[in-house]
């Protein structure tokens, strides 16, 4: 990769799924907070990653000056259940909840990416882009949601569990890109990357 990638996130899943396709990256957070305005579930994860990716480079630029060659990327993940959006749980009850509205069901799961590429010129071209996958989840017992609420698994989740974990157990099938699931569409931030870099 030609330009520097800098990855705006705290998610060590994000994380680790950028490294799993051999993309060299830095990985930044901002501690600025992050709202929408907009209403459908691709607008907002699309707003939202654009947002988280925007705040990174102010920071940068704020320390550093102009940003030039550089990638920067945002993503957000949310759940979605008849149109009510679940983002991670406030509590171990929230969790509860979720996961009782969520069993023997099927939903959505929508990440947005944005990439900010910033030119030799330091000028900016913006990209954004929601990926949905659909899930079916599986039947579970007030007792199976409690003992998987206690393994605290849920709390940093979108929807208040987690595919790639012992959660598993209750994912009927999916549709759509699993990565998604996990918090990054990789295969299309990898493909765009490479576009966004063959014209640099
Ligand atoms: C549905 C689901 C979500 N998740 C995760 C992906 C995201 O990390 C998280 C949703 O929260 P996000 O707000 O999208 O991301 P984050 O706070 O973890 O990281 P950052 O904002 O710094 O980029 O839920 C899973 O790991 N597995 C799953 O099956």
């Amino acid at each position: 990769m030609a330009k520097k990638v800098i990855l705006a996130s705290g998610s060590p899943r994000r994380k680790e799924l950028l490294e799993q396709v051999g993309v060299e990256f830095e990985q930044r957070v901002s501690g600025k907070e992050e709202r929408y305005t907009a209403t459908e579930p691709k607008e907002i994860v699309k707003e939202l990653a654009l947002m988280k990716a925007e705040n990174v480079a102010s920071d940068i630029e704020a320390e550093k000056g102009l940003l030039i060659d550089t990638v920067v990327i945002g993503a957000d993940t949310i759940v979605v259940l008849d149109g009510q959006i679940l983002g991670k749980p406030r509590n171990e009850e929230h969790a509860f909840e979720m996961l009782q509205n969520l069993q023997g069901r099927s939903h959505e799961v929508y990440t947005g990416v944005a990439f900010l590429s910033y030119n030799k010129e330091g000028k900016k071209e913006v990209i954004s882009h929601a990926v949905e996958t659909k899930v079916h989840v599986h039947e579970m017992s007030e007792k199976e949601i409690r003992e998987y609420v206690a393994t605290k698994d849920p709390m940093d989740k979108a929807g208040g569990y987690g595919i790639q974990g012992v959660f598993a157990a209750y994912i009927d099938g999916i549709e759509g890109d699993y990565y998604n699931v996990v918090g990054l569409p990789v295969s299309y931030v990898y493909q765009q990357l490479k576009e966004i870099c063959l014209m640099c």
